[in-house]
């Protein structure tokens, strides 16, 4: 059991070392976005199953308290908190209807929906993007393996930070990561500090 968790923190180093290759600029950009959608007024949506709903819960947090800089509350909702909701829509429609209805209540044009998955094949993340997109909102989608469906639904005015590993496990240490970069950046465009 020793070698498999050193295993572990090897495999996990390795693939932060291959992000690190691959996804700075897709990283940026996508903060760039957010930038521009929080300036404008907009507010960012996110969702994601399992592990994902963390994810999606942990960046809205930082969003609405603070990441590491002193700054006012910015706007995002974690679609994946309301249960009253969640169990309503996956009872009376489907399960895979539990964030497009609450997208197409909630989404404005300008805003951005975080789309994370893994493997890019929840139906219920593929239908946010979807209505997502009927709303005219932007995609930021956390994808890994070859992408799936989600990243074949994206176009130029989206952004897909896609992992390169095929280990969910590993893909979701990546997405966090992912996501403090783009809180990082987010704070230090909007609210400059004198030391960086
Ligand atoms: O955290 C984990 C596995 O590490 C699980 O809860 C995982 O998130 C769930 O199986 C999800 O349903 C996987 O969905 P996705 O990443 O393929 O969209
Ligand atoms: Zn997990």
């Amino acid at each position: 059991m020793l070698e498999r968790i050193k295993d572990s923190f090897t495999h996990s180093i390795q693939t932060k070392i291959d992000a690190s290759e691959a996804l700075p600029e897709s990283i940026e950009k996508a903060a760039q976005m957010m930038v521009q959608c929080l300036l404008a007024g907009n507010k960012i949506l996110a969702c994601g199953n399992g592990g994902s709903a963390g994810d999606a819960q942990h960046f809205s947090a930082e969003l609405l308290n603070r990441f590491e800089v002193e700054r006012p509350p910015l706007p995002a909702i974690a679609l994946t908190t309301d249960t009253s909701t969640i169990t309503a829509i996956a009872n009376d429609y489907s399960y895979d209807e539990i964030f497009s209805k609450q997208i197409l209540a909630l989404g404005q044009s300008g805003d951005i929906l975080l789309a994370i998955s893994t493997s890019g094949h929840s139906g219920n993340v593929i239908k946010a993007i979807e209505a997502a997109l009927s709303r005219d909102m932007t995609i930021v989608a956390l994808t890994g393996k070859d992408g799936g469906p989600m990243a074949g639904l994206l176009s130029i005015n989206d952004v897909e930070i896609r992992v390169p590993s095929n280990s969910t496990a590993r893909i979701q240490e990546v997405h966090l990561l992912a996501i403090h970069c783009l809180c990082d950046n987010i704070d230090r465009t909007l609210f400059p500090q004198d030391e960086q």
